[in-house]
């Protein structure tokens, strides 16, 4: 399989710092006239333009102790190192399954012998997982190899040969806000910031500038994969507004959750920052803020395994005009994630992203659905220690058919989820600094590049519940979204060549 693409077209201009591309984007424009549909097609020009130089990334992972912190700061490092272990079945080698980018593939055309595939990360100069330098911050202070140990995902053998690559990682003191996490949390709280909010967040500050200054990355991303919050009341003249919500903090207001705290500090550093739980981490006052900086915001909430396959079977069902009537989504698992949400608030955060994957699909067939009418739809997470990181998941989806016959789908569904969520960790940032490189302009209207919308709404393939600019619709059937991303960087075009040869 060849590495390299060029696209040999006049729409097209490469230079050595960017990738230059035009493209007509083609919509309709739909108004109802006399119970009639009047549509109207559109085109607008645009030029894509892409940075070609990847940077040198630093992600800062917040919950980094964690089994999805440890188990992704593993990961890449097997990988950089080509570890192989044995196990039961044989010799294991490190690879990166369950990524998009590493692991999927698109189609570049048609040659000679058929179809040509090539993979995602080859449509643009991006970030290589290997790498990318972690740090970050836990409540736990525990260190990285122990924190690897205690997650219990990764195969002894592999363990034995990381754990001298993580000893001296130690996740740096965070921000421990009992009332946001569950309570059976604070038995790992054992390295947390004092002080107020003010100045836990300048901590937070300084810590990014340091991290970015030891570790000489040229670019710094913040994810959060640490516990599940419960959803923060919003409160006017609290976190309404950029300038309320800077003010709250100044005065040390008790309801602005750790995750927003983080937000703000990656915001006021310049540092795309990405949610992946379910909490309402993105108040109004923080997307205003993060519009004011123009700085990328994501989540929320990885879509790792029933979730994600529930986005595809009701696609499937909706599509295909079957009715789902009563979708029931068990789950138990024996993690530590588990073990946070076995608190309500916490599981009741994590029972609105797992629940409002369906909406959109729903809502936009009203020959089925009568407005308002929606599938009886139940989550329900069980905590079992013995099962440990390995989430047993049971579906059953209810769907009426023709003439009133049903047709019952059950799915049982084990893994190990943090082996599911780590590659969306690295998709997710990997995508996130590629679209900080992307600008673009509509030919005759604008003559300045501008950059993508600060809610990357593009990262929503990753995530349960997409993030989106306001007003713009959600969409959560996975192959739309998965989709979305092909697209626009194909639109970007490509000049695909080794990293030694477009780091001009
Ligand atoms: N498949 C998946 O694993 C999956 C899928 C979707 C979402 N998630 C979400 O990802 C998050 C992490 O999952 P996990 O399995 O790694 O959980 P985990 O409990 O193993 O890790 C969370 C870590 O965060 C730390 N922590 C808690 N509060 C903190 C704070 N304020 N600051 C810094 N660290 C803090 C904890 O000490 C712990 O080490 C959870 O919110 C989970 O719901 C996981
Ligand atoms: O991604 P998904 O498999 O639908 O949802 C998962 C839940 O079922 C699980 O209980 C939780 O611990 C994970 O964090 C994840 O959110």
């Amino acid at each position: 399989m060849a590495e390299t693409i060029k696209v040999n077209s006049p729409n097209v201009v490469y230079t050595p710092e960017y990738i230059e591309a035009k493209y007509t984007y083609h919509t309709t424009q739909v108004a109802c006239d006399s119970g009639c549909y009047v549509v109207t097609p559109r085109s607008t020009e645009f030029v894509f333009r892409t940075e070609r130089r990847v940077p040198r990334l630093g992600v800062m992972l917040v919950g980094w102790g964690g089994n999805n912190g440890s188990t992704v700061t593993a990961s890449v490092i097997a990988n950089y190192l080509g570890l192989t272990w044995p196990t039961k079945e044989g010799m294991k080698e490190a690879n990166y399954l369950g990524s998009l980018m590493q692991s999927s593939v698109v189609s570049l055309g048609t040659g000679e012998e058929g179809d040509v595939y090539v993979p995602f990360r080859n449509l643009l100069p991006m970030v290589h997982p290997n790498d990318i330098v972690f740090d970050g911050w836990d409540i736990s202070s525990m260190d990285l190899a122990s924190a690897m140990e205690r997650a219990c995902v990764l195969d002894w053998g592999l363990q034995q040969q990381l754990k001298p690559h993580m000893a001296a990682m130690r996740p740096r003191p965070s921000i421990y806000r009992p009332d946001f996490i569950a309570a059976n949390q604070f038995d790992r709280a054992d390295n947390v910031l004092t002080g107020t909010a003010a100045q836990q967040l300048e901590q937070l500050r300084c810590d990014i500038r340091d991290f970015r200054s030891k570790s000489d990355v040229d670019k710094v991303i913040l994810l959060w994969t640490a516990n599940t919050e419960r959803f923060a009341l919003l409160q006017p003249g609290v976190s309404d507004t950029a300038d309320n919500l800077l003010r709250a903090i100044q005065h040390d207001e008790k309801e602005i959750s750790p995750s927003t705290l983080f937000a703000v500090a990656s915001i006021l550093e310049g540092c795309p920052y990405i949610n992946g739980s379910p909490q309402n981490t993105f108040v109004p006052g923080l997307v205003e803020l993060a519009i004011r900086h123009d700085v990328p915001l994501a989540g929320d909430d990885f879509k790792s395994g029933q979730t994600k396959l529930k986005s595809v079977l009701v696609d499937y069902l909706i599509s295909a005009g079957l009715k789902p009537v009563s979708i029931v989504s068990y789950n138990h698992l024996g993690n530590n994630d588990g073990k946070n949400l076995s608190s309500t608030k916490q599981f009741n955060s994590k029972e609105i992203s797992k629940s409002s994957v369906v909406n959109d699909m729903v809502s936009s067939n009203r020959i089925m659905f009568r407005p308002g009418e929606h599938p009886d739809h139940c989550i329900v997470i069980k905590y079992v220690p013995y099962v440990g990181d390995s989430k047993r998941a049971m579906d059953e989806y209810t769907s009426e058919i023709m003439m009133g016959g049903h047709n019952t789908i059950v799915i049982h569904n084990t893994c190990e989820d943090s082996l599911l969520a780590s590659p969306l960790i690295l998709d997710l940032v990997i995508l996130a600094e590629l679209c900080t490189r992307i600008k673009l302009r509509a030919i005759g209207t604008n003559e300045e590049f501008e950059p993508f919308h600060p809610v990357l709404s593009i990262l929503a393939y990753l995530c349960k519940a997409p993030m989106v600019p306001q007003g713009a619709p959600v969409v959560n059937a996975l192959f739309s979204q998965r989709a979305c991303i092909e697209n626009i960087m194909k639109h970007c075009t490509q000049l695909y060549c080794r990293p030694l040869e477009w780091a001009y």
